[in-house]
């Protein structure tokens, strides 16, 4: 398995007590795993934590067979480079859109691009060009490159930033309920550029409240629920089949949050 982020075991709390307990999960590439719960259940906490920007409690995160807080600060930042991460309330700069995705770009080069690079020199600014092109092609939002960010409807402002996540073609994408308050055409977009990146070999990783799309999209699907991972599994089965009562109770619609 290589190019993966698994958590082991993750404990992690602030003043108020512990959010999440003993949650284990991993994403592999060429998946889209979705965390589903309940609002307030712990999905940004934990998402954060994968993100490494918080270090948990207890428990272990490691990227590629590796414990990233074991590692030396410059290589959990080589490691963080090769994630990228769409967060709820991460806003767009005032530039224009292109300058948003290219600024993804040279923040996080991917590993590919630079152990790349260090042999041909330098990109030169027709490589940005055709990276952020495909990115906002993935998003359907080529055509609006030259717009400033500022003028984006709330669902073309989202589609910018996963082009943003994608741009660096890295090895893991995060995306934090990247389509809520969306209506369902920028949905379907947004849920079409997950599905090609999981296509292109991305792992991808999905925290959504939404059990219909964790349904739509995801390969394997794990419940949050108190900051306990009550069912994990492939996304037919847990649907289909759970084993946990109150995971049924959700799907049936029996049981709402
Ligand atoms: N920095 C923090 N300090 C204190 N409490 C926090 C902090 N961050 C999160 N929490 C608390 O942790 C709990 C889980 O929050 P989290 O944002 O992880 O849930 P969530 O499942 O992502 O919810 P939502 O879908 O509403 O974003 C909440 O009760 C929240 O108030």
């Amino acid at each position: 398995m290589t190019d993966s982020i698994v958590a082991t075991d993750i404990t992690h709390g602030f003043e108020n007590g512990a959010i999440l307990e003993d949650v284990s999960l991993g994403v592999e590439p060429g998946e889209i795993l979705a965390v589903v719960g309940p609002s307030g259940t712990g999905k940004t906490t934990l998402f954060r934590l994968l993100a490494m920007f918080d270090r948990p409690d207890s428990g272990v995160i490691e990227f590629d067979g590796d414990d990233v807080w074991s590692m030396s600060d410059a290589r959990r930042l080589e490691v963080r480079r090769r994630i990228g991460m769409g967060f709820q309330n991460r806003s767009l700069f005032s530039a224009s859109v292109a300058d948003n995705v290219a600024y993804g770009l040279r923040v996080r080069r991917s590993w590919k691009t630079r152990v790349a690079s260090a042999v041909s020199g330098l990109l030169g600014p027709a490589d940005y060009d055709e990276a952020v092109t495909a990115a906002l092609e993935t998003v359907g939002m080529a055509d609006k490159a030259s717009r400033d960010a500022g003028s984006l409807s709330a669902g073309e402002a989202q589609r910018v930033a996963i082009a943003r996540a994608l741009a660096p073609d890295p090895d893991v994408l995060l995306l934090d309920e990247p389509t809520s308050n969306l209506d369902p055409r920028n949905t379907a977009v947004i849920e079409a550029a997950m599905r090609a990146a999981r296509d292109r070999g991305i792992a991808v990783a999905l925290a959504t409240h939404d059990m219909q799309q964790a349904r739509r999209v995801s390969d394997r699907t794990a419940v949050l629920l108190d900051g306990t991972c009550i069912e994990s599994g492939a996304t037919d089965r847990v649907f289909e089949s759970p084993t946990d009562d109150r995971v049924r109770q959700f799907v049936e619609g029996k049981l709402v949050y």
